[in-house]
């Protein structure tokens, strides 16, 4: 599969790692870093992972930071991404069942390295199951207008 990683400074051990680990798995992994503990700024890297999805590059997207809520929230800015924040396993075959999530985000910070594995286990090897789950996640894609200030 083509998945897509990102991360923080936070995360970029993590990272590395499971870029690593994907690849002895066979699929082809494009790291969009960052690549050192210099630091950086979340939403600069979860944009890039978010972009890789939606523009279809990367058939999955797994962001990284310190808890995973800020790299989480700033993939899920773009609306072509549905981005699940997991921290075990049930989670994340929950969000692939239920809500079609095409990437998943973690914590470095909370998260150790076999779990971290067992989550993205999880995320890749779980199908949609559509039916009600497909019209939930349609709508989605369709947030109500919201009203504008005056
Ligand atoms: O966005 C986060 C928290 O919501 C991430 O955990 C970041 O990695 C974290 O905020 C980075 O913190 P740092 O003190 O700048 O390393």
């Amino acid at each position: 599969m083509r998945i897509a990683i990102a991360s923080d400074h936070a995360a970029y051990e993590l990272k590395a790692v499971l870029a690593d680990w994907l690849r002895g798995e066979g699929h082809d992994v494009a790291d969009l870093g960052t690549n050192g503990p210099d630091s950086v700024d979340y939403p600069d890297y979860g944009y890039r992972l978010a972009a890789a999805v939606a523009d279809g590059s990367a058939e999955r997207g797994i962001a990284l930071c310190g808890s995973g809520i800020g790299i989480s929230i700033s993939v899920n800015r773009n609306p072509a991404v549905r981005c699940a924040l997991v921290s075990e396993p049930l989670s994340a075959k929950l969000a692939r069942e239920h809500n079609d999530a095409n990437a998943i985000a973690m914590g470095a910070r909370l998260t150790g390295i076999d779990m971290a594995k067992a989550c993205i286990t999880a995320f890749l090897t779980t199908d949609f199951a559509g039916d009600r789950h497909a019209r939930r996640v349609d709508k989605l894609s369709h947030p109500p207008q919201l009203e504008t200030s005056r």
